[in-house]
Parts: C-alpha cells; structure tokens; sequence
C-alpha cells in the first residue's frame, strides 16, 4: 500500500498498516524501530528510506530482526550543499529581516547603516562534519569567496587538506577561530546537542552558522539564547526539532534566524534521483538481492 494522506502516519497508524509488508519506503518522518518491525511481521526483509539520513531507523533492531536498510546518498549531496551556501548567504546578510520590512511596509529609506551584514570573502569558515555533503558545501565556500577552512572529522581527509587547504581541528579551536559555521554530520548519539551552550560561548560574536544536518544537532535553546544575547551574529536552519517547529517556538521570526521547511534536497534532480535508489533498495532487499545503496549494520 502507498500511504494515502497529505500527513505522515502516527506512530499507531504505522503500527497497523505495516503488518504484513515485506519492504517499507519510509521517510525521515517514520521512527522504524523495534515495535515496528515486530509489527511487520517476520517477512519484512527490508527498510528503504527516502533520505541520505537514517537515524529515523533503529540499526540494532533492524540486524536483530534481519532487515536490511537502504538510503539514498550522492545524488542530494550537491543540492543539499547548495542550499547549506543559501542560508550562510541569506542569514549573513540579513535576507529574513530585508525581506519582512518591505512586506509589512516598514522599509523606510535606505539608510547606510540599515540591515547590515558580514561577507564572507577570504574569512575562515568551519566545516562540523567531513562527509560528502560538508566536502561539496567546502568547495564551494573555498573555492567561491577564497576561505581558510576547518573542519573536525572522525578522520583525516587528505584530499580536503590537499585540494582545499583544509585543517581537521577539535572542534573547540574550529567554534572559536571560524566566522562561519555549518553543520553536516550524521545525527548520533555521540552527536546530540553537539553545539550546546558552551559551544555558543566559543563561537565568535560575528559567527553565523548554517545547519543543513538534523536540528537534535543543535540545542536549541542555547541557540536562542546566543542570538538574542548577540553572543553569535545570525543563523540559517534547515532542520530544527521538532519539524515542523510549531510558529510560536522562539527560534520562529527571531530577528537573526532564517528557518526553511527542511529543503536541503528538494530539487527534481535530486529527489527523481533519491527515488529512484529507494525503488531500487525495496525491490532488491524484497528480492533478496544486493541492494544498490546499503546501510551497514555494525
Ligand atoms: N537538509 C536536508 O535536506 C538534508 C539532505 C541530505 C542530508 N542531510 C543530512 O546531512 C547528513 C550528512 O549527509 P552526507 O551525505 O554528507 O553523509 P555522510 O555520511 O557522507 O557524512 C556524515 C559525516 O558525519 C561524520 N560524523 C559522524 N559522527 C561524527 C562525529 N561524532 N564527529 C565528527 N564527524 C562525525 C561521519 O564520519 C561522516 O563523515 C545526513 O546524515 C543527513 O542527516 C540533510
Ligand atoms: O537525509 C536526507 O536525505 C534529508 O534529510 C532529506 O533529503
């Protein structure tokens, strides 16, 4: 079955209409856990999730029980990346705040210390999280506005350091020594609340971060905090939690904070691409055959 509403299924309505299934095409908004795949029943071989990220599925549960997990990664890195330079752009200069003032009819005149911003040519932006979209949102930072760049990584990335002059760093003299910030690990739980409110207290006043990952990354009432105390200069979300954010949390239409629906891929290219490996992950898994994108289970 397909799911017929314009809203995802609650976690009870996933509960009754996955039994029986021998493949699930899930998307970041089902939780597929332990309960589900008890529900499923003992012929579910696969989960398929419509997403790079899958920390919607529980990987313990899924080895236990025998499922194989898919995701769909590559063909979203370029459009996510991209949209990681949107917010950077949008909230280092104020877009939100501009763009409000001419809608509600409160832009004035144009005054030289009106919505001023900060540029980003030659300034050091900070890379949290070495993986394929963070290399792709790097080149384009380094090689569009000439930036030194650092990032933190489980790893060295020697083609980083070589091609972009890129530096792994702790993540302590990244908050502290980058103008720019974006975040692009995978959400763990070595990575909850990564940037929590002491992290906001070493970041620098100007800093603007980007957040393109999932929103658990950031704590977010410390990111309130570091904003409406100007202990960092702007941010730009596109993953907050919960999503949606409901209008009256604090973050919405704080001067200073431009928050998107969660759009990092949303572009024909990369979602026909990320269906069609998810399509392609369901009927292999269901068939018992490799499936073209695997998430290993430990
Ligand atoms: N906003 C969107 O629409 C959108 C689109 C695609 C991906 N995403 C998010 O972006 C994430 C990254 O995607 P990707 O394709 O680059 O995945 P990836 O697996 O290539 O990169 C994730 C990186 O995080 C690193 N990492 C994990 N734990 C870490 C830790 N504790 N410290 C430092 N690094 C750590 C991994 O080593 C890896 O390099 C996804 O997991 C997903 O959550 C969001
Ligand atoms: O992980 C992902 O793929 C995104 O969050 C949705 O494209």
């Amino acid at each position: 079955m397909v799911w017929p509403e314009e809203l995802p299924p609650t976690p009870e309505q996933l509960l009754e209409n996955v039994v029986g299934c021998d493949g699930l095409l899930t998307m970041l908004s089902d939780r597929i856990d332990a309960k589900v795949m008890d529900a499923a029943g003992e012929q579910l071989r696969v989960v398929s999730n419509y997403a790079v990220g899958f920390n919607n599925i529980d990987l313990s549960a899924a080895k236990e029980h025998g499922v194989r997990v898919g995701n769909t990664p590559d063909v979203l890195t370029g459009s996510t990346a991209d949209l990681a330079v949107t917010l950077l752009l949008a909230a280092a200069r104020r877009v939100e705040e501009g763009s409000a003032e001419v809608r509600e009819g409160r832009w004035g005149a144009w005054k030289p210390a009106a919505l001023l911003g900060v540029e980003p040519e030659g300034k050091t932006v900070g890379v949290v999280g070495m993986g394929r979209i963070g290399k792709a949102f790097a080149e384009r930072m380094v090689r569009g506005w000439n930036m030194r760049l650092l990032y933190t990584s489980r790893s060295e990335q020697e083609d980083v350091n070589e091609s972009l002059g890129g530096r792994r760093v702790e993540l302590d003299q990244l908050l502290a020594e980058s103008d720019f910030i974006s975040v692009h690990v995978a959400l763990t739980d070595d990575t909850r609340n990564l940037l929590d409110a002491a992290a906001f207290e070493k970041m620098k006043p100007n800093a603007v971060l980007v957040n393109t990952a999932r929103g658990e990354v950031i704590d977010q009432d410390a990111l309130v905090e570091a904003i409406s105390s100007k202990q960092i200069f702007a941010a730009g979300l596109d993953v907050t939690t919960p999503e949606p954010l409901p209008p009256s949390h604090p973050l919405v239409g704080l001067p200073g904070v431009i928050i998107l629906p969660h759009i990092g891929s949303a572009t024909d290219t990369s979602r026909c691409g990320m269906a069609e490996i998810a399509v392609d992950n369901i009927l292999a898994g269901i068939e018992g055959r490799p499936l073209r994108c695997e998430v290993p289970l430990g």
